[in-house]
């Protein structure tokens, strides 16, 4: 039996959901949910052509391999090390790719292995130079302080999330056993982290009773959430890992069902499973009392206790993945698998396709209120720095915004939108980072020529009452409040950064935004206007508390001073607060409601 509890049913699916896992093939084909078999090659075997001007022909995963090697290499020679080709390094695979399950446009998701005398110094100065160096790769971006450090870059264009974690051997074996738990006990905590990926990956594809069904599922699901737009850790959703352990775990449920049978089970059992009881996929190891990494345990951490969502990691030590996860996001994931539910019951029966399932959620026209986070710089480095920065605390703001009590929903748009603008005005500048322009005509108008890179974080706003009617709304304790927490944060480059927060209603919004769909929205586009604050609809006040923002965001809280002026209601002060009834609440209350307490996992 692998999974904490029995199976829910030993039973193998009808010739009808054979059939019917057959057409899911078939359309996640259609979709690109798997990788075409020329692009696959280029990732893992092929030879390409590096460049013109190069005569070698390498792969991606095999050069990053022999770059490994060469910079450790390099570091042992000038240690003095006699024997430096004796010591071995190597590359492996965690994520998405080592699952099995990566789509077209995923990336890649790599660890280095280095043996005891590298430092995590050395990789993120050397093994960053020689990539730097490294024909085929761009946008490389060190990310040396979060929970897990990264470079992240692209190679030929692949996505490439590199980390590193030093072991406590010599040498590192080409066939090392990362699964051996011995190999923790002398490490850091940041390289048990990174070596964790590997371990999941692993460890999820040994608890599922069928590896091939598990991959089919999983591509659904992941299909599904990013056409629902609610695949993203990082803004408070559910990233590539927690839809893996929630797919695994219906799985090992229902061991002898096709991906058919098993879609239309986890949409069910996870729309109704009694939060906040974890989903884990094997009971959780102890502390074993070596090292300061603690598996997850909400009876000894207080911190554990806070996730509302909690999916849990296999392998020693066991970590949330849902940390991120707000009132808000738990309502609208809840909502949008309830939703789910109802369309697969009815594929079941075939009075729907699956197509019907991957139907794109507009998020820019699915609300009338939305917040835009611009984060702007004079050089594109800069704004890979600062849009990550923000991207990371966003959720600090959605939860300032959710505990407003006006506010029944803050909908994160799951990735933020990047564009470029070359300017020769200084007025194009203000407009496009969504500044004020300076009453001094002469400033406003001077000229110059540079380039300005952005990027746009969207929310989505949904309130208990209608705005119409109702008094003029403040928020801008929380949205000052988050201002105030970037600009004074030292990571935030304010000599090439600025940060301007701004509110539109949905007929404001960029047209192709509101056009496009999600899934879609995934390419940054160029040069595309902006719209200044449509002020004949504004109804929120940004500006109207005592907190004050650091001085760099001068220009953007005078546009707002301005905007509440302009928007002062009359009637607001005896406007009664009614419930909005002219728009659907999007995530009804009811998608939450439902408990399936036989499916609950054991008490932790
Ligand atoms: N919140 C998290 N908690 C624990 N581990 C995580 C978390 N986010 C990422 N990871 C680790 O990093 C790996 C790569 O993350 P990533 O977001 O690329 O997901 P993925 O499974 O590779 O899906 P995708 O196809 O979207 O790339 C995960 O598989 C997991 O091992
Ligand atoms: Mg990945």
């Amino acid at each position: 039996m692998l999974g904490v509890t029995p199976p829910l049913s030993l039973a193998s699916s009808s010739q009808n959901d054979l059939r019917l896992a057959d057409e899911l093939v078939k359309v996640l084909k259609q979709q690109k949910a798997f990788e075409p078999p020329e692009k696959a090659l280029l990732r893992v075997g092929f030879l390409i052509s590096v460049s013109s001007c190069c005569s070698c022909s390498r792969t991606v995963l095999d050069t990053l391999n022999k770059l490994t090697k060469r910079f450790v290499h390099e570091v042992c020679r000038e240690q003095g090390l006699t024997e430096v080709e004796m010591v071995n390094a190597k590359v492996l695979t965690y994520g998405s790719y080592r699952l099995g399950v990566h789509a077209e446009d995923a990336d890649i998701d790599t660890l280095c292995v280095l043996p005891r005398n590298i430092t995590r110094y050395d990789f993120f100065d050397r093994m960053r130079s020689i990539l730097q160096s490294q024909p085929g790769i761009e946008k490389l971006n060190a990310v040396e302080e979060s929970y897990v450090p990264v470079i992240k870059f692209k190679f030929y264009n692949i996505p490439i999330d590199l980390v590193c974690a030093i072991l406590p051997l010599s040498t590192i074996p080409e066939d090392l056993n990362v699964n051996n738990p011995s190999l923790l006990r002398f490490m850091d905590q940041r390289c048990i982290r990174s070596l964790n990926g590997t371990r999941v990956a692993d460890e999820l594809l040994s608890l599922v009773p069928h590896v091939n069904t598990f991959r089919t599922v999983l591509r659904c699901i992941k299909l599904w959430a990013t056409k629902r737009a609610i695949y993203s850790n990082v803004v408070g959703f559910l990233g590539g890992v927690a839809w893996a352990i929630l797919v695994a775990r219906i799985c090992q449920l229902y061991p002898n069902a096709c991906a058919s049978t098993v879609v239309s089970k986890f949409f069910r059992i996870i729309a109704q499973w009694n939060w906040p009881s974890p989903v884990i996929l094997k009971a959780i190891e102890e502390y074993s009392g070596n090292g300061d990494v603690q598996p997850w345990n909400p009876r000894m951490n207080i911190k554990d206790r806070e996730h509302r969502m909690p999916i849990i990691t296999p392998s020693y030590p066991s970590m949330c993945t849902t940390h991120n996860v707000t009132l808000s996001s738990m309502k609208i994931i809840s909502g949008e698998l309830n939703m789910a539910a109802g369309i697969v019951d009815r594929v079941m029966i075939g009075s729907a396709s699956w197509d019907d399932l991957f139907k794109e959620n507009i998020f820019f026209q699915r609300y009338e209120h939305y917040i835009q986070v611009i984060v702007s710089a004079d050089d594109h480095l800069s704004l890979i720095e600062g849009a990550g920065l923000i991207e990371s605390r966003l959720r600090q703001l959605l939860m300032k915004l959710e505990s407003a009590p006006q506010v029944s929903l803050a909908h994160p748009f799951i990735e933020g939108i990047e564009a470029s603008r070359r300017c020769t005005e200084m007025r194009q500048v203000y407009d496009f980072i969504g500044a004020k322009p300076p009453a001094n005509q002469q400033i406003s108008n001077a000229e110059i020529d540079q380039t300005f890179y952005t990027k746009t974080f969207y929310i989505g706003l949904y309130f208990r009452f209608d705005l119409k009617r109702a008094s003029t709304l403040n928020l801008s304790a929380p949205i000052n409040g988050f201002k105030k927490q970037i600009l004074q944060n030292d990571a935030f480059d304010n000599k090439h950064l600025q940060l301007h927060i701004r509110y539109l209603d949905r007929s404001s919004l960029p047209q192709e935004l509101v056009s496009a769909g999600s899934a879609t929205m995934k390419r940054a586009y160029e040069d595309t206007d902006i719209p200044s604050i449509n002020t004949a609809s504004i109804h929120l006040d940004l500006n109207n508390d005592n907190s004050n923002s650091n001085s760099s965001s001068n220009n953007s809280e005078s546009n707002n001073e301005q905007n509440s002026r302009n928007h002062k209601n009359p009637s607001s002060p005896t406007s009664p607060i009614t419930m909005n009834t002219n728009e659907p609440y999007p995530y009804t209350p009811s998608s939450l409601a439902g408990v399936n307490s036989t499916l609950s996992v054991p008490s932790i």
